[in-house]
């Protein structure tokens, strides 16, 4: 069986992970873009208590159980096709229990690497600031609490892939065409 590839994206809030995936697959055809935090957004509007439950973690910044992120990325793989296929997935894992459940529920999956978006705090808080997408964690007290959660829970997973020679880290300031070459570089494209 030919087992899709993954390459895992991180960086704090708005480094750029969602602009950077998206050139990547609008270059490349066999990359898929999953974000773990589009899918949740869009399963916090089943109506579910598990859509109640995943609206307080995304208002409060904090990170919904890895049981529900990876069944969603499992479920949104399989409907991608499974096989042959290399999937960024954006935003995730963001702690350890992300991390681990990943791997205990996808043993099988080989891990490329993890592209590391690296960004400056004050440039982080600009950008989503700015962002014009009506998001309702876009604001000064949800974004505060998630880059708190990013560096108590997200930024040691960075550290974790470091450790096992999977770190693909690239500076994330400047100009977003310039940050692709850096991204093609650092996963060896072109
Ligand atoms: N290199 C860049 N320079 C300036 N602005 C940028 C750059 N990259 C992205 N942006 C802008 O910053 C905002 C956040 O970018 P993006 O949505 O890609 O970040 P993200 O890492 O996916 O954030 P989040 O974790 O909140 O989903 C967007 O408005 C985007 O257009
Ligand atoms: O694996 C994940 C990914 C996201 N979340 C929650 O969603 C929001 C928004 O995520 P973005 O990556 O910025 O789109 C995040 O703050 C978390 O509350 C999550 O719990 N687990
Ligand atoms: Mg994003």
């Amino acid at each position: 069986m030919a087992y899709p590839r993954i390459i895992f994206v991180l960086g704090g809030p708005g480094s750029g992970k969602g602009t950077q995936c998206k050139k990547l697959i609008d270059t490349y055809s066999d990359f898929v873009h999953l974000s773990a935090g589009e899918l949740l957004r869009e399963a916090r509007n089943s109506g579910s208590e598990v859509g109640e439950m995943i609206e307080k973690c995304i208002m409060e910044g904090s990170i919904v159980p890895a049981e529900v992120t990876v069944g969603l990325l499992r479920d949104a793989m399989v409907r991608n096709g499974w096989e042959k296929k290399k999937f960024l997935i954006d935003g995730f894992p963001r702690n350890d229990d992300n991390y681990d459940v990943w791997f205990r529920m996808l043993p099988e999956i080989p891990v490329e690497c993890c592209l590391f978006l690296d960004c400056d705090d004050q440039v982080l808080v600009n950008r989503i600031l700015n962002r014009s997408e009506g998001r309702s964690d876009d604001n000064i007290e949800t974004l505060t609490k998630r880059l708190k959660t990013y560096k108590e829970c997200t930024q040691p997973i960075v550290k974790r892939f470091g450790d096992a020679g999977k770190l693909a880290s690239i500076d994330a300031l400047g100009d977003p065409e310039i940050i692709f070459n850096r991204v093609k570089a650092a996963l060896s494209l072109e």
